[in-house]
């Protein structure tokens, strides 16, 4: 079976976009993916068909971080929050007579977890093809069976692909993953492995779940934060990993989110002055 023998793809020619230096691009950039539902029901369709059109903008997102040299992408799939929607929620089908579509009662959260599903058995190839890891992020002991299995394969078919790190935050709440390195350290000092004193930032970091995505060239901190659908908040995502991280607001939807967007938020980006702090050495005072 092709896919159990993982490779990394060849090193890929990066082609930017006219206007975007390579030097100063992000090296991670984590998505906010929100806004599907009011896409769908601006159309008069269920929530459910504005999660389908979000997966295929998240598919094109991570083509385009392929494309253009972006090392590692963290994608809200699913927060720890989520699980509160309605598990079933029914729509007036009546609308949806006259488009030829069965009457039918969607379980939103029962619908998102298959869509995860789907999502990573239709693009295994492609990660496979084009050098993509698959990581996952979050409390999966939640998830179905089903799709724990199906991420674990995956991640374990992708382990040793190289070219871009794809990490979906399904479950995840960033507060969570506070407490859960915090558990960690505290078992580690409980068990006379670590002094209190000697935890530092690094080492804390290396606890949480984000840092299955650093390496010596990538930081489990995203560079760049982009947040779809007009709402200018974290929303409990990456609470520690996104101190230092640029933030990217845009009204447009997240199934509208596409190259032109992409473009704006990576351009935005690339105007910033990141200082994490510190003044620059010559700058006026
Ligand atoms: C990981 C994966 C395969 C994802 C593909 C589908 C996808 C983009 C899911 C995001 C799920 C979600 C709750 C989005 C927010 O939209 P919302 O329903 O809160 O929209 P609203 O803000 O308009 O209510």
């Amino acid at each position: 079976m092709p896919l159990s023998n993982s490779t990394s793809a060849p090193a890929a020619e990066v082609l930017l976009p006219e206007g975007l230096r390579s030097e100063s691009l992000p090296r991670h950039v984590a998505l906010v993916m929100d806004g599907n539902s009011r896409w769908a029901a601006a159309r008069g369709l269920p929530p459910t068909d504005g999660h389908e059109h979000g997966m295929r903008a998240l598919m094109r997102t991570v083509r385009l971080c392929r494309a253009w040299g972006i090392r590692v992408v963290t994608a809200f799939g699913f927060s720890l929050e989520n699980w509160n929607r309605p598990k079933a929620r029914t729509y007036n089908t009546l609308s949806f007579l006259d488009r030829a579509r069965p009457p039918c009662i969607h379980a939103e959260v029962d619908f998102l977890m298959a869509l995860i599903e789907r999502f990573i058995n239709d693009n295994l190839a492609e990660f496979m093809r084009e050098g993509t890891r698959l990581r996952i992020i979050g409390d999966r002991s939640r998830l179905p069976i089903s799709v724990q299995k199906t991420a674990r394969d995956a991640e374990e078919a992708t382990r040793n692909n190289s070219r871009l790190d794809l990490v979906l935050a399904i479950s995840y709440s960033g507060r969570m993953d506070i407490v859960q390195a915090c558990r960690k350290l505290a078992q580690k000092v409980d068990a006379k492995l670590l002094r209190p004193e000697d935890i530092d930032e690094s080492m804390f970091a290396d606890e949480l779940q984000t840092s299955c995505a650093a390496d010596e060239s990538s930081s489990s901190c995203p560079d760049l934060l982009i947040r779809t659908s007009g709402e200018l908040r974290l929303s409990n995502f990456l609470l520690w990993q996104s101190a230092y991280s640029e933030l990217f607001f845009t009204d447009t939807l997240w199934p509208d989110f596409g190259e032109a967007q992409y473009l704006q938020a990576l351009t935005a980006f690339q105007s910033r002055d990141r200082r994490f702090g510190a003044r620059k050495h010559n700058a006026a005072l």
